[in-house]
């Protein structure tokens, strides 16, 4: 099928809208935004799952000039479509994107096209998600002279807000794909008006009406896979095709523990379209045999939950996953937190029986406060029964992408906190390793009236704690830490005494700890040249000390640490830097 493009005054889509310099301006903004985000959608369900890309291109007197969408992974660019069919009427135009080209393996279709058009000013919903994407298209608009304006950014308002949001939720699964390790997942099911999915006998045929149904088949078609657990294979021989007459069909994925499943079943006729199995390791190898031998993938996982399901289909590059399951995999798939949206087919129908299966099965809540409550609720009615859409998840917002923001661009104004990208070092031996407390790295310090030599900044800084406490106990640990064997055991020394005698450590010790730490960073990266190059060749980028646990010094798990140690090090890169420029200074003046 061709991708779709509207020419100015061909089209019955042609829209008129009041451009004036200043308070409509915003509104013009936003409802073309809108529109590129709508029109980015209308290649879901035609192809295999691919990110939303719309463009639109507007004259200065507010009309569109051209559109276009992309249509799959390697067809031409929304822009290049658009700007074919807005011709002569790019130049000077406005291009609104719902989001930053990905101009992926160093294809640059989409920026070149409206560059070579002429266009002047370039409205994007939102960045593009994926790190190493991220702003590079923005910056060669740029370059070109053109004026990019991103929502959120640069303009800002309650009418952009909302438009940049229809952006986040037109791409939500690659947004998702972006800040967690798994694809976006969406639970279906179809209920009576008394919360049942099937008879207490498990017959399910049919509780939603026909048009519901094809609903159904429309989110197949959106999805790259659909997945269902061992009982509904058993209890429905379901075939969990797209059947609406269009478009792409999803791989269907069973999630089956005991491998207990017939020899006969639907799902394993894969002529049409695949099927996998995801087991527990070492279930039935014979019934495995018979899989593989009719053509069904077998995937053993060492512990089958739906989180490490996720997290591997994430890693095969899935985007978007229907759950399609009874009650007993949705509430597992919900506790392990892999499901974003919920979508209830309801249908005016009572069935009754107290042992008939419900849509999600224990979740141990036992207050009705302890209720999971959906955001950005939909109520739509399709045929009879009504259809409740929410999220469980909001789609994650991409501002900020760093920890701790603000605080890192004060610090280090050479992060741009829109495009920069995260450098994680922890333990010694990875890439950035050095960067650690713990790194076998000396350094000599004024130590009362002398100098002495500390293994690594971990000693000293442990032994800093102490310093300075009349108490020959401290003294003590001072030397016990700094001839500790090794920074593990200086941090264990250091710690447990902390803990144990708190007494021992000196009273201005949370005043000083910062600048302690900053002093030993200092003389360590100006002790060893190499390490001082590694610094500096990280500009640009926000370090992260990666450690889960400490708040303090780390980023935390989730990126709720403060991390001083990173922030000390983009300090001491930030004062390096400006040395440097200034010496550059200094020659081309002395020259
Ligand atoms: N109306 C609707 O929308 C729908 C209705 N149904 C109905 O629901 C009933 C089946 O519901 P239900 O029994 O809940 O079936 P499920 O689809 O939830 O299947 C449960 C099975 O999933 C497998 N499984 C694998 N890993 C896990 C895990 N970590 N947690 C939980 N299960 C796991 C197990 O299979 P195994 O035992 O093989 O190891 C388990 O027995 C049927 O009557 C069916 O008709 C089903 C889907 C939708
Ligand atoms: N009963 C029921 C649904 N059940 C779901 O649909 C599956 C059957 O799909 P297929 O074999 O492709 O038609 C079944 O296993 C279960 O996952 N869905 C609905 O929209 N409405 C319904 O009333």
């Amino acid at each position: 099928m061709a991708p779709l493009s509207f020419r100015l005054f061909s089209s019955p889509l042609i829209c008129r809208a009041t451009l004036d310099n200043g308070r409509n301006h915003h509104a013009t903004d936003a409802s073309f935004i809108r529109r590129a985000a709508d029109l980015s959608e209308m290649s879901a369900g035609l192809t295999s799952p691919h990110p939303n890309f719309g463009c639109v291109i507007a004259t200065p007197s507010g009309k569109v000039a051209g559109e276009g969408y992309l249509y799959a992974q390697g067809t031409k660019p929304a822009e290049a479509l658009a700007v074919e069919a807005a011709g002569e009427f790019c130049r000077g135009s406005t291009a609104y994107l719902n989001m930053e080209p990905g101009d992926c393996h160093g294809d640059h279709t989409a920026v070149s096209a409206l560059v070579q058009a002429g266009v002047g000013r370039v409205v994007v919903g939102i960045r593009h998600p994926l790190q190493h994407l991220r702003g590079s298209a923005i910056r060669e608009m740029r370059s070109h002279g053109i004026e990019v304006n991103v929502l959120g950014e640069d303009v800002q308002s309650k009418v952009l807000e909302d438009a940049r949001k229809c952006c986040l939720l037109v791409n939500a699964p690659l947004i998702h794909r972006a800040c967690s390790r798994v694809p976006f997942s969406l639970l279906k099911y179809a209920m009576t008006l008394d919360g049942k999915i099937a008879a207490s006998s498990g017959h399910a045929a049919w509780i939603s009406s026909k048009l519901s149904r094809t609903r159904v088949f429309e989110l197949r078609g959106r999805s790259d896979a659909v997945i269902v657990g061992g009982n509904t294979v058993r209890q429905d021989d379901p075939r969990l095709t797209a059947r609406h007459g269009q478009g792409h069909t999803p791989t269907r994925i069973v999630m089956s523990q005991s491998l207990d499943l017939p020899e006969k079943a639907n799902l394993w006729d894969v002529s049409e379209v695949s099927t996998i199995v995801a087991t527990q390791r070492g279930a039935r190898k014979s019934y495995q045999k018979f899989l593989a031998s009719k053509g069904v993938e077998v995937v053993e996982f060492d512990m089958l939950n739906p989180r490490e399901v996720m997290e591997y289909f994430h890693l095969r590059g899935y985007l978007s996953i229907l759950w399609e399951c009874g009650g007993t995999l949705a509430a597992s798939a919900i506790a392990s937190g892999v499901i974003h949206k919920v979508v209830a087919f309801i249908a005016p129908k009572i069935i009754g029986g107290s042992k008939a299966p419900s849509p999600v099965g224990e979740l141990g809540m036992v207050e009705m406060t302890q209720a999971l409550n959906l955001i950005d609720v939909c109520y739509e009615q399709v045929g009879p029964d009504m259809l409740v859409s929410g999220f469980l998840q909001p789609v994650p917002d991409l501002l900020p992408v760093i920890p701790s923001e603000d605080a890192t661009f004060e610090i280090d104004p050479s992060v741009n906190p829109f495009e920069s990208s995260i450098i994680f070092f922890y333990k010694t031996w990875d890439l950035y390793g050095s960067f650690s407390n713990f790194s076998p790295h000396p350094i000599r310090m004024p130590f009362g009236d002398d100098y002495r030599t500390w293994s690594s900044v971990e000693h000293y800084y442990q032994a800093n704690k102490f310093v300075g406490v009349e108490n020959p106990l401290a003294h003590d640990c001072v030397e016990k830490i700094r001839t500790a064997k090794s920074p593990e055991e200086a941090a264990l020394v250091g710690r447990s005494k902390q803990r144990q005698q708190p007494e021992l450590v000196r009273s201005d010790w949370e005043d000083v700890k910062i600048e302690v730490m900053y002093m030993a960073l200092k003389c360590k990266f100006s002790t060893y040249p190499h390490l001082k190059t590694m610094l500096l060749s990280t500009a640009g980028s926000v370090l992260v000390e990666a450690s889960p646990h400490d708040l303090f010094w780390g980023g935390g798990r989730e990126g709720e640490g403060l991390n001083y140690l990173g922030r000390l090090l983009m300090q001491l890169r930030s004062e390096y830097l400006g040395e440097s420029s200034v010496s550059a200074e200094n020659t081309s003046l002395a020259v």
